[in-house]
């Protein structure tokens, strides 16, 4: 069974000549959602759509240029706002919408004339969480994560056994997302050296990244009802890019026995743009789980789960210093790994948060973990990079890095490229660490 449709033709060309650049990230083969506006211009926030440098303004064309049927119910929801109520309406609508919109921004379509009046460059526009997120979980789906960071914390005990049964995630803290772009006041918090008889307060500083993917719902369910294995993947709207910034010294003090608290719960960066599950469809890719290794539970399997529930999503960390900055020196890229190396898929995560009849709503957000891949150059956090400041980061100006400094800048990118399919990207996922407040 395959999802692809004429979205996916790797042959469409856009009259927006920016989306026909062979490296681009936003061909119109993407097409991801997100709010925007333009900066300091004193206008709403509304949906749009990324397409080559340029933000199709979902407002607008709802004004001027209306779709008909669903596709136009679909459009005048992500007019709003926030992307809830596009979220709301299921997976039909959206694809609806994604058509209406890949038909009338082909070359040669006849809404070219009045969609031009759509456009905002991309370099003019300022984005917003694009919902409001009611409630965000954090998971644990990386098998190489768990057992880095676990060798950090629980030398004796790495890799819990429940870790391969149970999809492991925390509640998480919404009121703190923001967006790329955004620079957060390194976290003060209550740490325990190493040795000494009380802990103290300060600045943490063991200030981290996790590199993760924000898994956005779209269709909730009601109190009581879990989602079906082979219907999760109907919730998922779409997936953007995430950084959980970490507080390692606060972290190892407070997390026993009730899990990350205060340590990851002062800022978490999102990406503008959501990419759609449906514009992820070529890039599909069987469930990596070794040969021996338990099967999941019923509710947690399925034959469509495991030969093509995961995604082959390319992901890198680049970092630069204030100091790199100064001297012109641009970012380095200190990570690369794969999303298809996660051992729980978005499905399993649905499915697992509704077991117990938990509902989830429209905006909620899941983190998938953080996405190191098996090797330690594939590792996604700097504590697991580093192995906890044996091995600091070497940069390119002569700088090293064990954990963040102030005036650091990190940036998260994706794409997915596969032979026959258009190369689609993320955007990127960019927040700078500022110094403790007094
Ligand atoms: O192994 C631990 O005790 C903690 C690991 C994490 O830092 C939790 C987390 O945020 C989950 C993840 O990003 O994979
Ligand atoms: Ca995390
Ligand atoms: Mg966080």
């Amino acid at each position: 069974m395959t999802g692809l449709n004429e979205t996916h033709d790797p042959a469409l060309r856009s009259w927006v000549a920016s989306a026909n650049e062979p490296a681009g990230d936003f061909p119109i083969q993407n097409l991801p959602f997100g709010i925007f506006r333009r900066r300091g211009a004193g206008e709403p926030w509304r949906g749009g759509v990324a397409i080559g440098n340029q933000v199709l303004d979902l407002a607008a064309v709802a004004r001027i240029a209306p779709f008909e049927g669903m596709a136009g119910r679909a459009l005048q929801s992500a007019s709003a706002d926030r992307l809830n109520g596009l979220m709301a309406l299921g997976p039909a609508a959206w694809s609806q919408l994604r058509l209406a919109l890949s038909r009338a921004l082909r070359q040669g379509a006849k809404e070219q004339p009045l969609l031009e009046n759509c456009l905002v460059p991309q370099a003019q526009a300022e984005h917003e969480v694009p919902a409001l997120v009611g409630d965000y979980t954090d998971f644990y789906t990386s098998i190489h994560h768990a057992t880095n960071i676990g060798r950090q914390f629980r030398p004796d005990n790495p890799l819990l056994p429940n870790y391969k049964w149970v999809p492991i995630g925390y509640h998480g803290r919404s009121s703190s997302l923001g967006i790329s772009g955004e620079a957060f006041a390194r976290p003060q918090g209550q740490t325990m050296a190493p040795g000494a008889a009380r802990p103290a307060v300060g600045p943490s500083r063991r200030l981290d990244i996790e590199l993760e993917l924000g898994i956005w719902i779209g269709a909730g369910n009601a109190r009581g009802e879990p989602i079906p294995i082979d219907r999760a993947e109907e919730h998922v709207f779409g997936i953007s890019l995430l950084n959980d910034w970490s507080a390692r010294d606060i972290q190892a003090w407070e997390y026993q026995p009730l899990g990350p608290f205060l340590s990851k719960s002062f800022a978490t960066t999102l990406s503008p743009w959501i990419v759609t599950l449906e514009a992820l469809e070529p890039f599909r890719a069987p469930l990596e789980r070794p040969d021996g290794d338990p099967s999941p539970l019923q509710y947690l399997d399925s034959p469509q789960v495991r030969s093509r529930g995961a995604f082959d999503i390319a992901l890198q960390v680049e970092l630069q210093t204030a100091r790199m900055g100064q001297a012109g020196i641009p970012a380095a890229s200190i990570s690369t790994t794969n999303y298809r190396h996660a051992y729980w898929t978005a499905a399993q995560l649905v499915a697992h948060h509704t077991v117990n009849g938990c509902n989830l709503r429209p905006g909620d957000l899941f983190g998938s973990g953080t996405l190191s891949g098996p090797t330690l150059a594939q590792a996604a956090a700097l504590i697991e990079l580093t192995e906890a400041g044996k091995h600091p980061v070497q940069l390119p100006g002569g700088e090293t890095r064990t954990w963040l400094e102030d005036g650091d800048t990190v940036t998260l990118r994706g794409r997915c490229e596969r032979a026959g399919a258009a190369r689609i990207g993320f955007g990127p996922c960019t927040g700078t660490v500022l110094p403790a407040r007094g």
